[in-house]
């Protein structure tokens, strides 16, 4: 056993071990890795096809107990090529992933913000969930991630109720649809001032080109910036909104009543908890993986920057809504000392126990109330997660 440990560890790169160590976690809890399963959720109403999808992709669909609408296939298994995948049936999620999601208690008719959505399994979990009721806005600073999450939510019919903001999440400040259609009439008039119709992939010309020419001068989203609306469903509230009033300036005291009923911080991180993101690498070198991803210097803005996402997360969350904060790594830095320090700064914010996860194969956090997944206790990827509400103070 021991020397089974030693191999695997040894398939491990040399800098991603001292990360390991520089940051106190144990390299056992990868030995399993190479076992760890892989999860699909099936969309509802599927569940009678079950036995015809398994007789495609030649293998059984394990039912996750704790997790309701997962399976779990051996690693090797390829569902890509299936019809099952094609037609949207199932979709690849991992179910460390779902718990996150299912955190979040969500209910018909919830407004939710996920504020680090791409590439978008959550975010289409969380529309899965919703079916045809209330909204889900989705932010992300990168466009090409997010662009591939719009081809997801197409593809799996899941993004009627659906928008997508190419933004920065630290500073994104619109509200929920819902509220748009109550709310003050816009007193701010933009230049030009037009009216959204039916989402189409043809954007006009003029668009076209102020976006080629932003791509152009690789120039980074500031906060100033307009968040740039690169998909919205014909049920997401948009249709019929001049871009004045879907970009309406709000203050963060009308946040409290106006804000999001759920919010999703599924930040940035070293994403060492995942494996499969690590051994990536191995292709673009173990170096890149020091410099891009492991390099302590990183780590410290990595931290600020996952706190200010958390905080604006927060800001947008209504009273006595729930905010769900995940990374798929497991360094405490990134995850509890993050938590900490934003309980710290604001006193509103209170962390939940996540009831559900009595029966969920999890450990718990150094944090009373958080939650950490890992390989070797969970038989998933690495997450950690907390769950808070705002209380109305
Ligand atoms: C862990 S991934 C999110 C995964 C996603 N929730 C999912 O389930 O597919 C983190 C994401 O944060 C995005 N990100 C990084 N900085 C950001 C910022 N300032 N604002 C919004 N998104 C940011 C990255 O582009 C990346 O897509």
């Amino acid at each position: 056993m021991e020397e089974e440990e030693a191999a695997s560890n040894s398939a491990l790169p040399e800098a991603f071990l001292d990360f390991l160590k520089q940051n106190g976690l144990d390299p056992s809890i990868y030995t399993a890795s190479h076992s760890t399963p892989r999860y699909i959720r099936l969309k509802p109403g599927c569940e009678a096809q079950i036995e015809a999808i398994e007789a495609e992709i030649k293998c059984k669909l394990e039912k996750v107990e704790w997790l309701p609408g997962f399976y779990s296939l051996p690693p090797d298994i390829q569902i890509a090529n299936s019809n099952a995948y094609r037609e949207g049936k199932i979709y690849g999620i991992d179910a460390a992933s779902g718990a996150a999601v299912s955190a979040l208690n969500i209910s018909a008719g919830d407004h939710v913000l996920d504020l680090c959505a791409a590439p978008g399994a959550k975010l289409c979990l969380i529309s899965d969930l919703l079916g045809d009721s209330g909204s889900v806005t989705g932010v992300d600073v990168s466009r090409h991630r997010l662009t591939a999450c719009r081809t997801m939510l197409q593809k799996y019919a899941l993004g009627n109720h659906c928008r997508l903001f190419v933004a920065d999440g630290t500073t994104f400040s619109l509200i929920p649809m819902r509220i748009l259609a109550e709310s003050k009439p816009c007193e701010c008039e933009l230049e030009e001032d037009v009216t959204f119709k039916e989402w189409t992939s043809r954007r006009p010309w003029k668009e076209r080109k102020e976006a080629a020419k932003i791509r152009k001068s690789g120039a980074v989203l500031s906060g100033s910036q307009h968040p740039e609306l690169i998909y919205y469903g014909c049920h997401s509230g948009v249709i019929g909104l001049k871009k004045s009033e879907l970009h309406q300036a709000f203050c963060d005291i009308e946040f409290l009543s106006c804000g999001y009923d759920k919010v999703l911080v599924d930040a940035e991180c070293t994403h060492d908890g995942s494996i499969k993101h690590v051994q990536k690498f191995e292709h673009w070198g173990w170096d890149t993986l020091q410099r891009r991803v492991l390099n302590a210097d990183r780590g410290d803005s990595l931290t600020a920057l996952q706190l200010k996402l958390l905080t604006n997360g927060f800001r947008l969350l209504k009273a006595g809504g729930l905010l769900v904060y995940s990374t798929c790594s497991l360094t405490v830095a990134q995850n509890e000392d993050v938590v900490e320090q934003f309980l710290e700064e604001n006193p509103s914010a209170e962390l939940q126990a996540i009831d559900a996860a009595e029966n969920w194969p999890c450990k718990k956090g150094r944090l009373p109330k958080t939650l950490r997944f890992d390989p070797l206790t969970s038989n998933t990827s690495g997450l950690f997660v907390a769950k808070f509400t705002k209380l109305a103070i």
